[in-house]
């Protein structure tokens, strides 16, 4: 049974506000942090976050503030809600205000670019002394925001603290299960943002359904290879972390990922991609850490390889669809 938590969540961005309206919404107690003094003020004074989550009302009780210590004294979970390329800064700006009673946990989707780690492993290094879970799935913060039925899974080496978080957060719209795979879910966490710039590249380039799915259904296999490899479960591709997700950021327009790729796609060049989604697009730090560890680890990744491509060496998408296409034929 769920008790009242005091929840810190730090980052206001789309998902950690949505993340923060749904648990507060639910009897928690929660605090917002954000690194800007004016996006608190902003949030106080108008009770909603114009900037990254419009129109949904920020309720009474949910509060703000620009000071670390502040935010986190007392909280007994504290979610992790700034973009991968933050994480560690943000982890070790906190790390002196946190001790080893309170849990961590992380709802990024990304791979630290320059040492490839997975983003609970940066925290462990900043944050020793906490306990760091993972939540993921199929979520996009408009539709949690405004209490459409999402389920998500939160993960964590230790079976309990998955299972204490599970019991906090969950209610009739927003479902969790818990996963022990954690290799596994943070990688399919971060890789699905790579395939869902190939499905927008795809949409943008004005393909279809059938071109979807195969991304989708190949993108998956390449997906799981990788995190295989890594130490990952079969089965927790085929899960919310891995397809769930997968199948969310490819389809649906919420998907800052995909929206990025349809611009790609029509031609835009990546500079003027990102100015104009605004809001986080992950896959594209994601796509450069997956390109390399493919390589260390010897899988086969050729959506992967060709988005990095598309993106970094100046292939012309519509190029990079034949030449996956031409590849020699292979069995299933
Ligand atoms: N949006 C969604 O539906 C979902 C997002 N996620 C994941 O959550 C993470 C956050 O995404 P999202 O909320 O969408 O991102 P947004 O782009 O909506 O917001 C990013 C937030 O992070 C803050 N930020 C950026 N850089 C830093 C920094 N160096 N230090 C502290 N704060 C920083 C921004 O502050 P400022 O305004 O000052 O720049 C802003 O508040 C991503 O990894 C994303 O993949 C996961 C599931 C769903
Ligand atoms: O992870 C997400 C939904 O589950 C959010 O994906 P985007 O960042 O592409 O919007």
């Amino acid at each position: 049974m769920a008790t009242v938590k005091k929840v810190a969540v730090i980052g206001s961005g789309s998902w950690g506000t949505a993340l923060a309206v749904m648990l507060q919404k639910h009897g928690h107690d929660v605090v917002i942090w954000s690194r800007r003094q004016d996006a608190v003020e902003q949030m106080e004074k108008e009770r909603e976050n114009k900037e990254y989550l419009p129109g949904v009302l920020l309720p009474e009780g949910l509060s703000f503030t620009a000071e670390r210590e502040k935010a986190v004294k007392d909280a007994e979970i504290i979610i992790l809600s700034v973009p991968s390329k933050a994480v560690r800064q943000t982890a070790i700006d906190f790390s002196p205000y946190l001790n080893s009673n309170q849990v961590l946990v992380n709802v990024a989707k990304g791979l630290e670019e320059i040492s490839l780690k997975r983003l609970s492993q940066v925290i462990q290094e900043c944050a020793p002394q906490c306990q760091v879970c993972v939540l993921s799935g199929p979520s996009h913060a408009e539709e949690v925001a405004r209490e459409i039925p999402t389920t998500c899974l939160i993960a964590s080496e230790n079976a309990e603290t998955a299972k204490m978080v599970q019991e906090e957060f969950m209610n009739p719209r927003f479902r969790l299960y818990t996963n022990t795979d954690m290799v596994g879910v943070e990688m399919g966490a971060a890789l699905k943002n790579v395939m869902a710039l190939a499905a927008g590249i795809s949409d943008g380039l004005g393909f279809g359904d059938n071109t979807k799915a195969a991304i989708m259904t190949r993108g998956i296999a390449e997906m799981s290879r990788l995190g295989i490899e890594m130490g990952g479960k079969l089965e927790t591709f085929a899960g919310l972390s891995g397809i769930g997700d997968l199948i969310v950021t490819c389809t649906s327009m919420h998907s800052r990922n995909r929206r990025a790729g349809i611009l790609l796609g029509k031609g835009k060049s990546l500079a003027e991609t990102l100015a104009e989604i605004k809001m986080v697009v992950e896959g594209v730090n994601t796509v450069q850490a997956a390109y390399t560890l493919a390589k260390e680890h010897n899988v086969e990744m050729p959506i992967t390889n060709a988005i990095y491509e598309v993106l970094f060496q100046g292939k012309n998408a519509e190029q990079a669809v034949l030449d996956l296409m031409s590849r020699h034929g292979k069995a299933e």
